[in-house]
């Protein structure tokens, strides 16, 4: 019999994702799913996608390597997206996809390697990410951080971001700060954080670390709410082109905040896992 155990790995800009179905993700414990997230010990993944396909709008489920679940993710999105035309269940026009950070919009291109997500409004109401602090914006929140000041600006995505500006991106540094600002006790849900070079008003360099994740070649929904924050303060004009590691998305913004991400979709393998992997341990 076949195993039943399934995965399809994608990725996006080397942001890399296993997508199975809701039938195989319950047959797993949480820790079973780190252990298949681990690069290491199991598959490897910045994440796992689960397919939630029992209603007339698909769902999708995004759980973070270290087994807690996001509300959104962009690069998931275009990879779900991309899953579900492979799957033959979409075709090449725009269709809805819901996710804990809400309804999104989908449009797989000819040749399904570039996906578009309309990917819902970024606010920047600190109470929706959750963060705590006063007042209904935070644009240029101090953050004190290996003994240097800094500034972000806080968004939401429908998953939380702390955007910080700075004059020059050093990836170093994102490695090195990314965790201190995700665990601050400022964000009871932890958050995604960006270190933001704003190049010219066209194009930015971000540099990423994800909650549940760490550093990461490339964001779809770091990018949006990179190329949100610096729109906010007049940085940069509604066509931005985000720089990652892993490569590039154009993030296109309306006055009210409105954002749209295009980008690219590859398929890696689609992998059969072997229980073997589970033996030391229980559950
Ligand atoms: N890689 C994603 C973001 C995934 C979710 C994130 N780690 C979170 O916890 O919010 C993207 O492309 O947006």
């Amino acid at each position: 019999m076949e195993n039943p155990l399934t995965f399809h790995r994608y990725h996006g800009l080397g942001n890399d994702y296993l997508v199975c179905h809701h039938s195989v993700a319950t047959q797993l414990t949480n820790q079973q799913i780190q252990r298949v997230c681990d690069r290491h010990y199991g598959i490897g993944s910045d994440g796992l996608l689960v397919d939630g396909d029992d209603g007339e709008i698909p769902t999708l489920r995004i759980i973070n390597p270290d087994g807690s679940e996001a509300e959104k993710s962009g690069n998931g999105l275009r990879i779900y997206a991309r899953y579900l035309f492979d799957c033959g269940r979409v075709a090449h026009s725009p269709f809805k996809v819901n996710t804990l950070g809400g309804q999104v919009s989908c449009l797989v291109e000819e040749g399904a390697h570039q996906v578009v997500v309309d990917m819902g409004e970024a606010r920047f109401n600190p109470a929706a990410l959750p963060a705590l602090v006063e007042g209904t914006e935070a644009l240029a929140l101090p953050l004190m951080l290996g003994g240097k000041s800094w500034q972000a600006t806080l968004v939401s995505m429908g998953n939380p971001h702390c955007v910080i500006r700075v004059q020059k991106l050093d990836l170093e540094q994102v490695r090195q700060l990314g965790g201190q600002v995700e665990t601050l006790p400022l964000f009871p849900r932890r958050t995604n954080v960006q270190f933001v070079e704003v190049v010219d008003r066209n194009n930015i360099n971000i540099g990423i670390w994800e909650r549940g994740a760490g550093y990461t070649l490339a964001s779809g929904s770091s990018s949006c709410a990179a190329a949100s924050a610096m729109y906010k303060l007049g940085l940069v004009d509604e066509q931005v082109t985000v720089h990652m590691p892993g490569g590039q998305l154009t993030i296109t913004l309306n006055k009210d905040f409105q954002v749209r991400m295009r980008g690219p979709v590859q398929k890696v393998a689609t992998i059969q896992l072997d229980k073997d992997c589970f033996f030391d341990m229980h559950g």
